[in-house]
């Protein structure tokens, strides 16, 4: 399996498919050609100097007689951990600080309405030790912790909504831990939060030993830029999830993930990208980059969770996506988007209007109880 020395799928296919094949690959690959956004010389600039990538696209929409073009720019957010895991904890959490913050500054100079970074983003991703300390120290208030405070204040500078996906420590509710995500205006003040409803039993993902699975539904969050919802990671192999934020009027749907190559790469580019065309949404899908290999786990085989490939996108509800970032570096993709595309690939697709809803939901509710038994038709 590759680690950062490959560094995406698209500088391969450019490398060696002839012009002309090119074209069609990535027709078929990623949908109708999305063009390139023209982001300000100093946002590149100031990309290079702090060592990460920037790229941005551009979404369209039909023209409309009586409805304006809403147009929204998203952030996406990748980076590896600054300072290995063993540093001490709250050196640790103001290094994540300080590299955000100067992702945070280039995505406002390209005119970011929206950021969303990465599942759990103030720690290394521990979960595969199964140890508790210092793990649950990264753990914080969703409504007033360091990181949120710190994030309103990124809002407020930046006139952009923020979403944290951060470990929360709920200490109203018995100091209870969540996998959440804080959702932060544009005005500074928190819009509320939406916690991960299902917790990944796979490999070394063995999360319900740190976090209980969300009791708060598929909330839709109403900002001054379209209404946005938060799948965190192991959510998005779940149609349902993405479903429900979608029926309860998500425009956007941001998918903070962190995931290895070994178990999910080649998973990657069709989950997010199915949901947008499945729900008539956009959808962006983000994960982490590098590996953590310095836990100070006493079981040897947890040590090394594997490598985390990063390749951040963003997909339309007419199945086009972005390239997605690169596997091995710190990134920002900006996209541009045109929220009127959600009714008007609705309007073409119907699968609202298709959907047996209500079919599903009578079948589902006897499908669940004891006594159930299948339909299986015998001879
Ligand atoms: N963080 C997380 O839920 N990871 C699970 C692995 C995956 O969903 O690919």
């Amino acid at each position: 399996m590759a680690g950062a020395e490959w560094k995406s799928l698209e500088e391969c296919l450019e490398k060696h498919l002839p012009l002309p094949d090119l074209q069609e690959v990535k027709r078929v690959l990623y949908g109708k050609e999305l063009r390139s956004l023209d982001l300000p010389r100093e946002a590149f600039e100031a990309a290079s100097r702090e060592d990460f990538e920037l790229q941005g696209y551009a979404f369209e929409a039909a023209e409309e007689q009586l409805r304006r073009p809403r147009i929204v720019h998203v952030g996406l957010v990748q980076n590896r951990i600054p300072l290995p895991a063993n540093a001490p904890v709250a050196e640790q959490v103001s290094a994540l600080h300080r590299r955000i913050k100067a992702i945070v500054e280039v995505a406002a100079m390209c005119g970011v309405n929206i950021i969303c970074f990465q599942e759990a983003w103030t720690m290394p991703f521990a979960f595969c030790t199964r140890e508790k300390l210092p793990w649950t120290e990264f753990a914080e208030s969703a409504e007033d912790g360091p990181t949120t405070r710190f994030c309103q204040k990124l809002a407020k500078n930046h006139d952009m909504v923020v979403v944290s996906p951060i470990l929360e420590r709920d200490s109203e509710h018995g100091d209870v831990l969540w996998n959440t995500a804080v959702v932060i205006s544009n005005s500074g003040a928190v819009l509320g939060k939406t916690r991960k409803n299902h917790i990944p039993r796979v490999g070394d993902f063995n999360e319900s030993t740190y976090y209980m699975e969300g009791n708060l539904g598929h909330p839709v969050f109403q900002t001054q830029f379209g209404r946005i919802a938060v799948n965190i990671c192991y959510g998005r192999h779940h149609p349902l999830n993405w479903l429900m934020y979608s029926i309860n009027g998500a425009e956007i749907i941001f998918n903070p993930s962190a995931t290895i190559g070994a178990l999910s790469e080649s998973l990657w580019p069709i989950e997010a990208r199915n949901a947008a065309i499945a729900n008539h949404c956009f959808t962006c899908a983000i994960n982490r980059v590098g590996t953590v290999n310095v836990f100070l786990c006493s079981f040897k085989a947890h040590q090394d969770f594997g490598y985390f490939y990063g390749s951040s996108y963003v997909a339309a509800p007419d199945g086009s996506r972005t390239p997605g970032l690169s596997r091995s570096q710190d990134g920002l993709l900006v996209a541009k988007l045109d929220l009127n595309l959600c009714q008007q690939v609705n309007d073409v697709w119907n699968f609202k209007m298709t959907g047996r809803y209500e079919m599903y939901a009578r079948e589902l509710a006897e499908a669940v109880k004891s006594n159930y038994s299948p339909t299986i038709v015998k001879e």
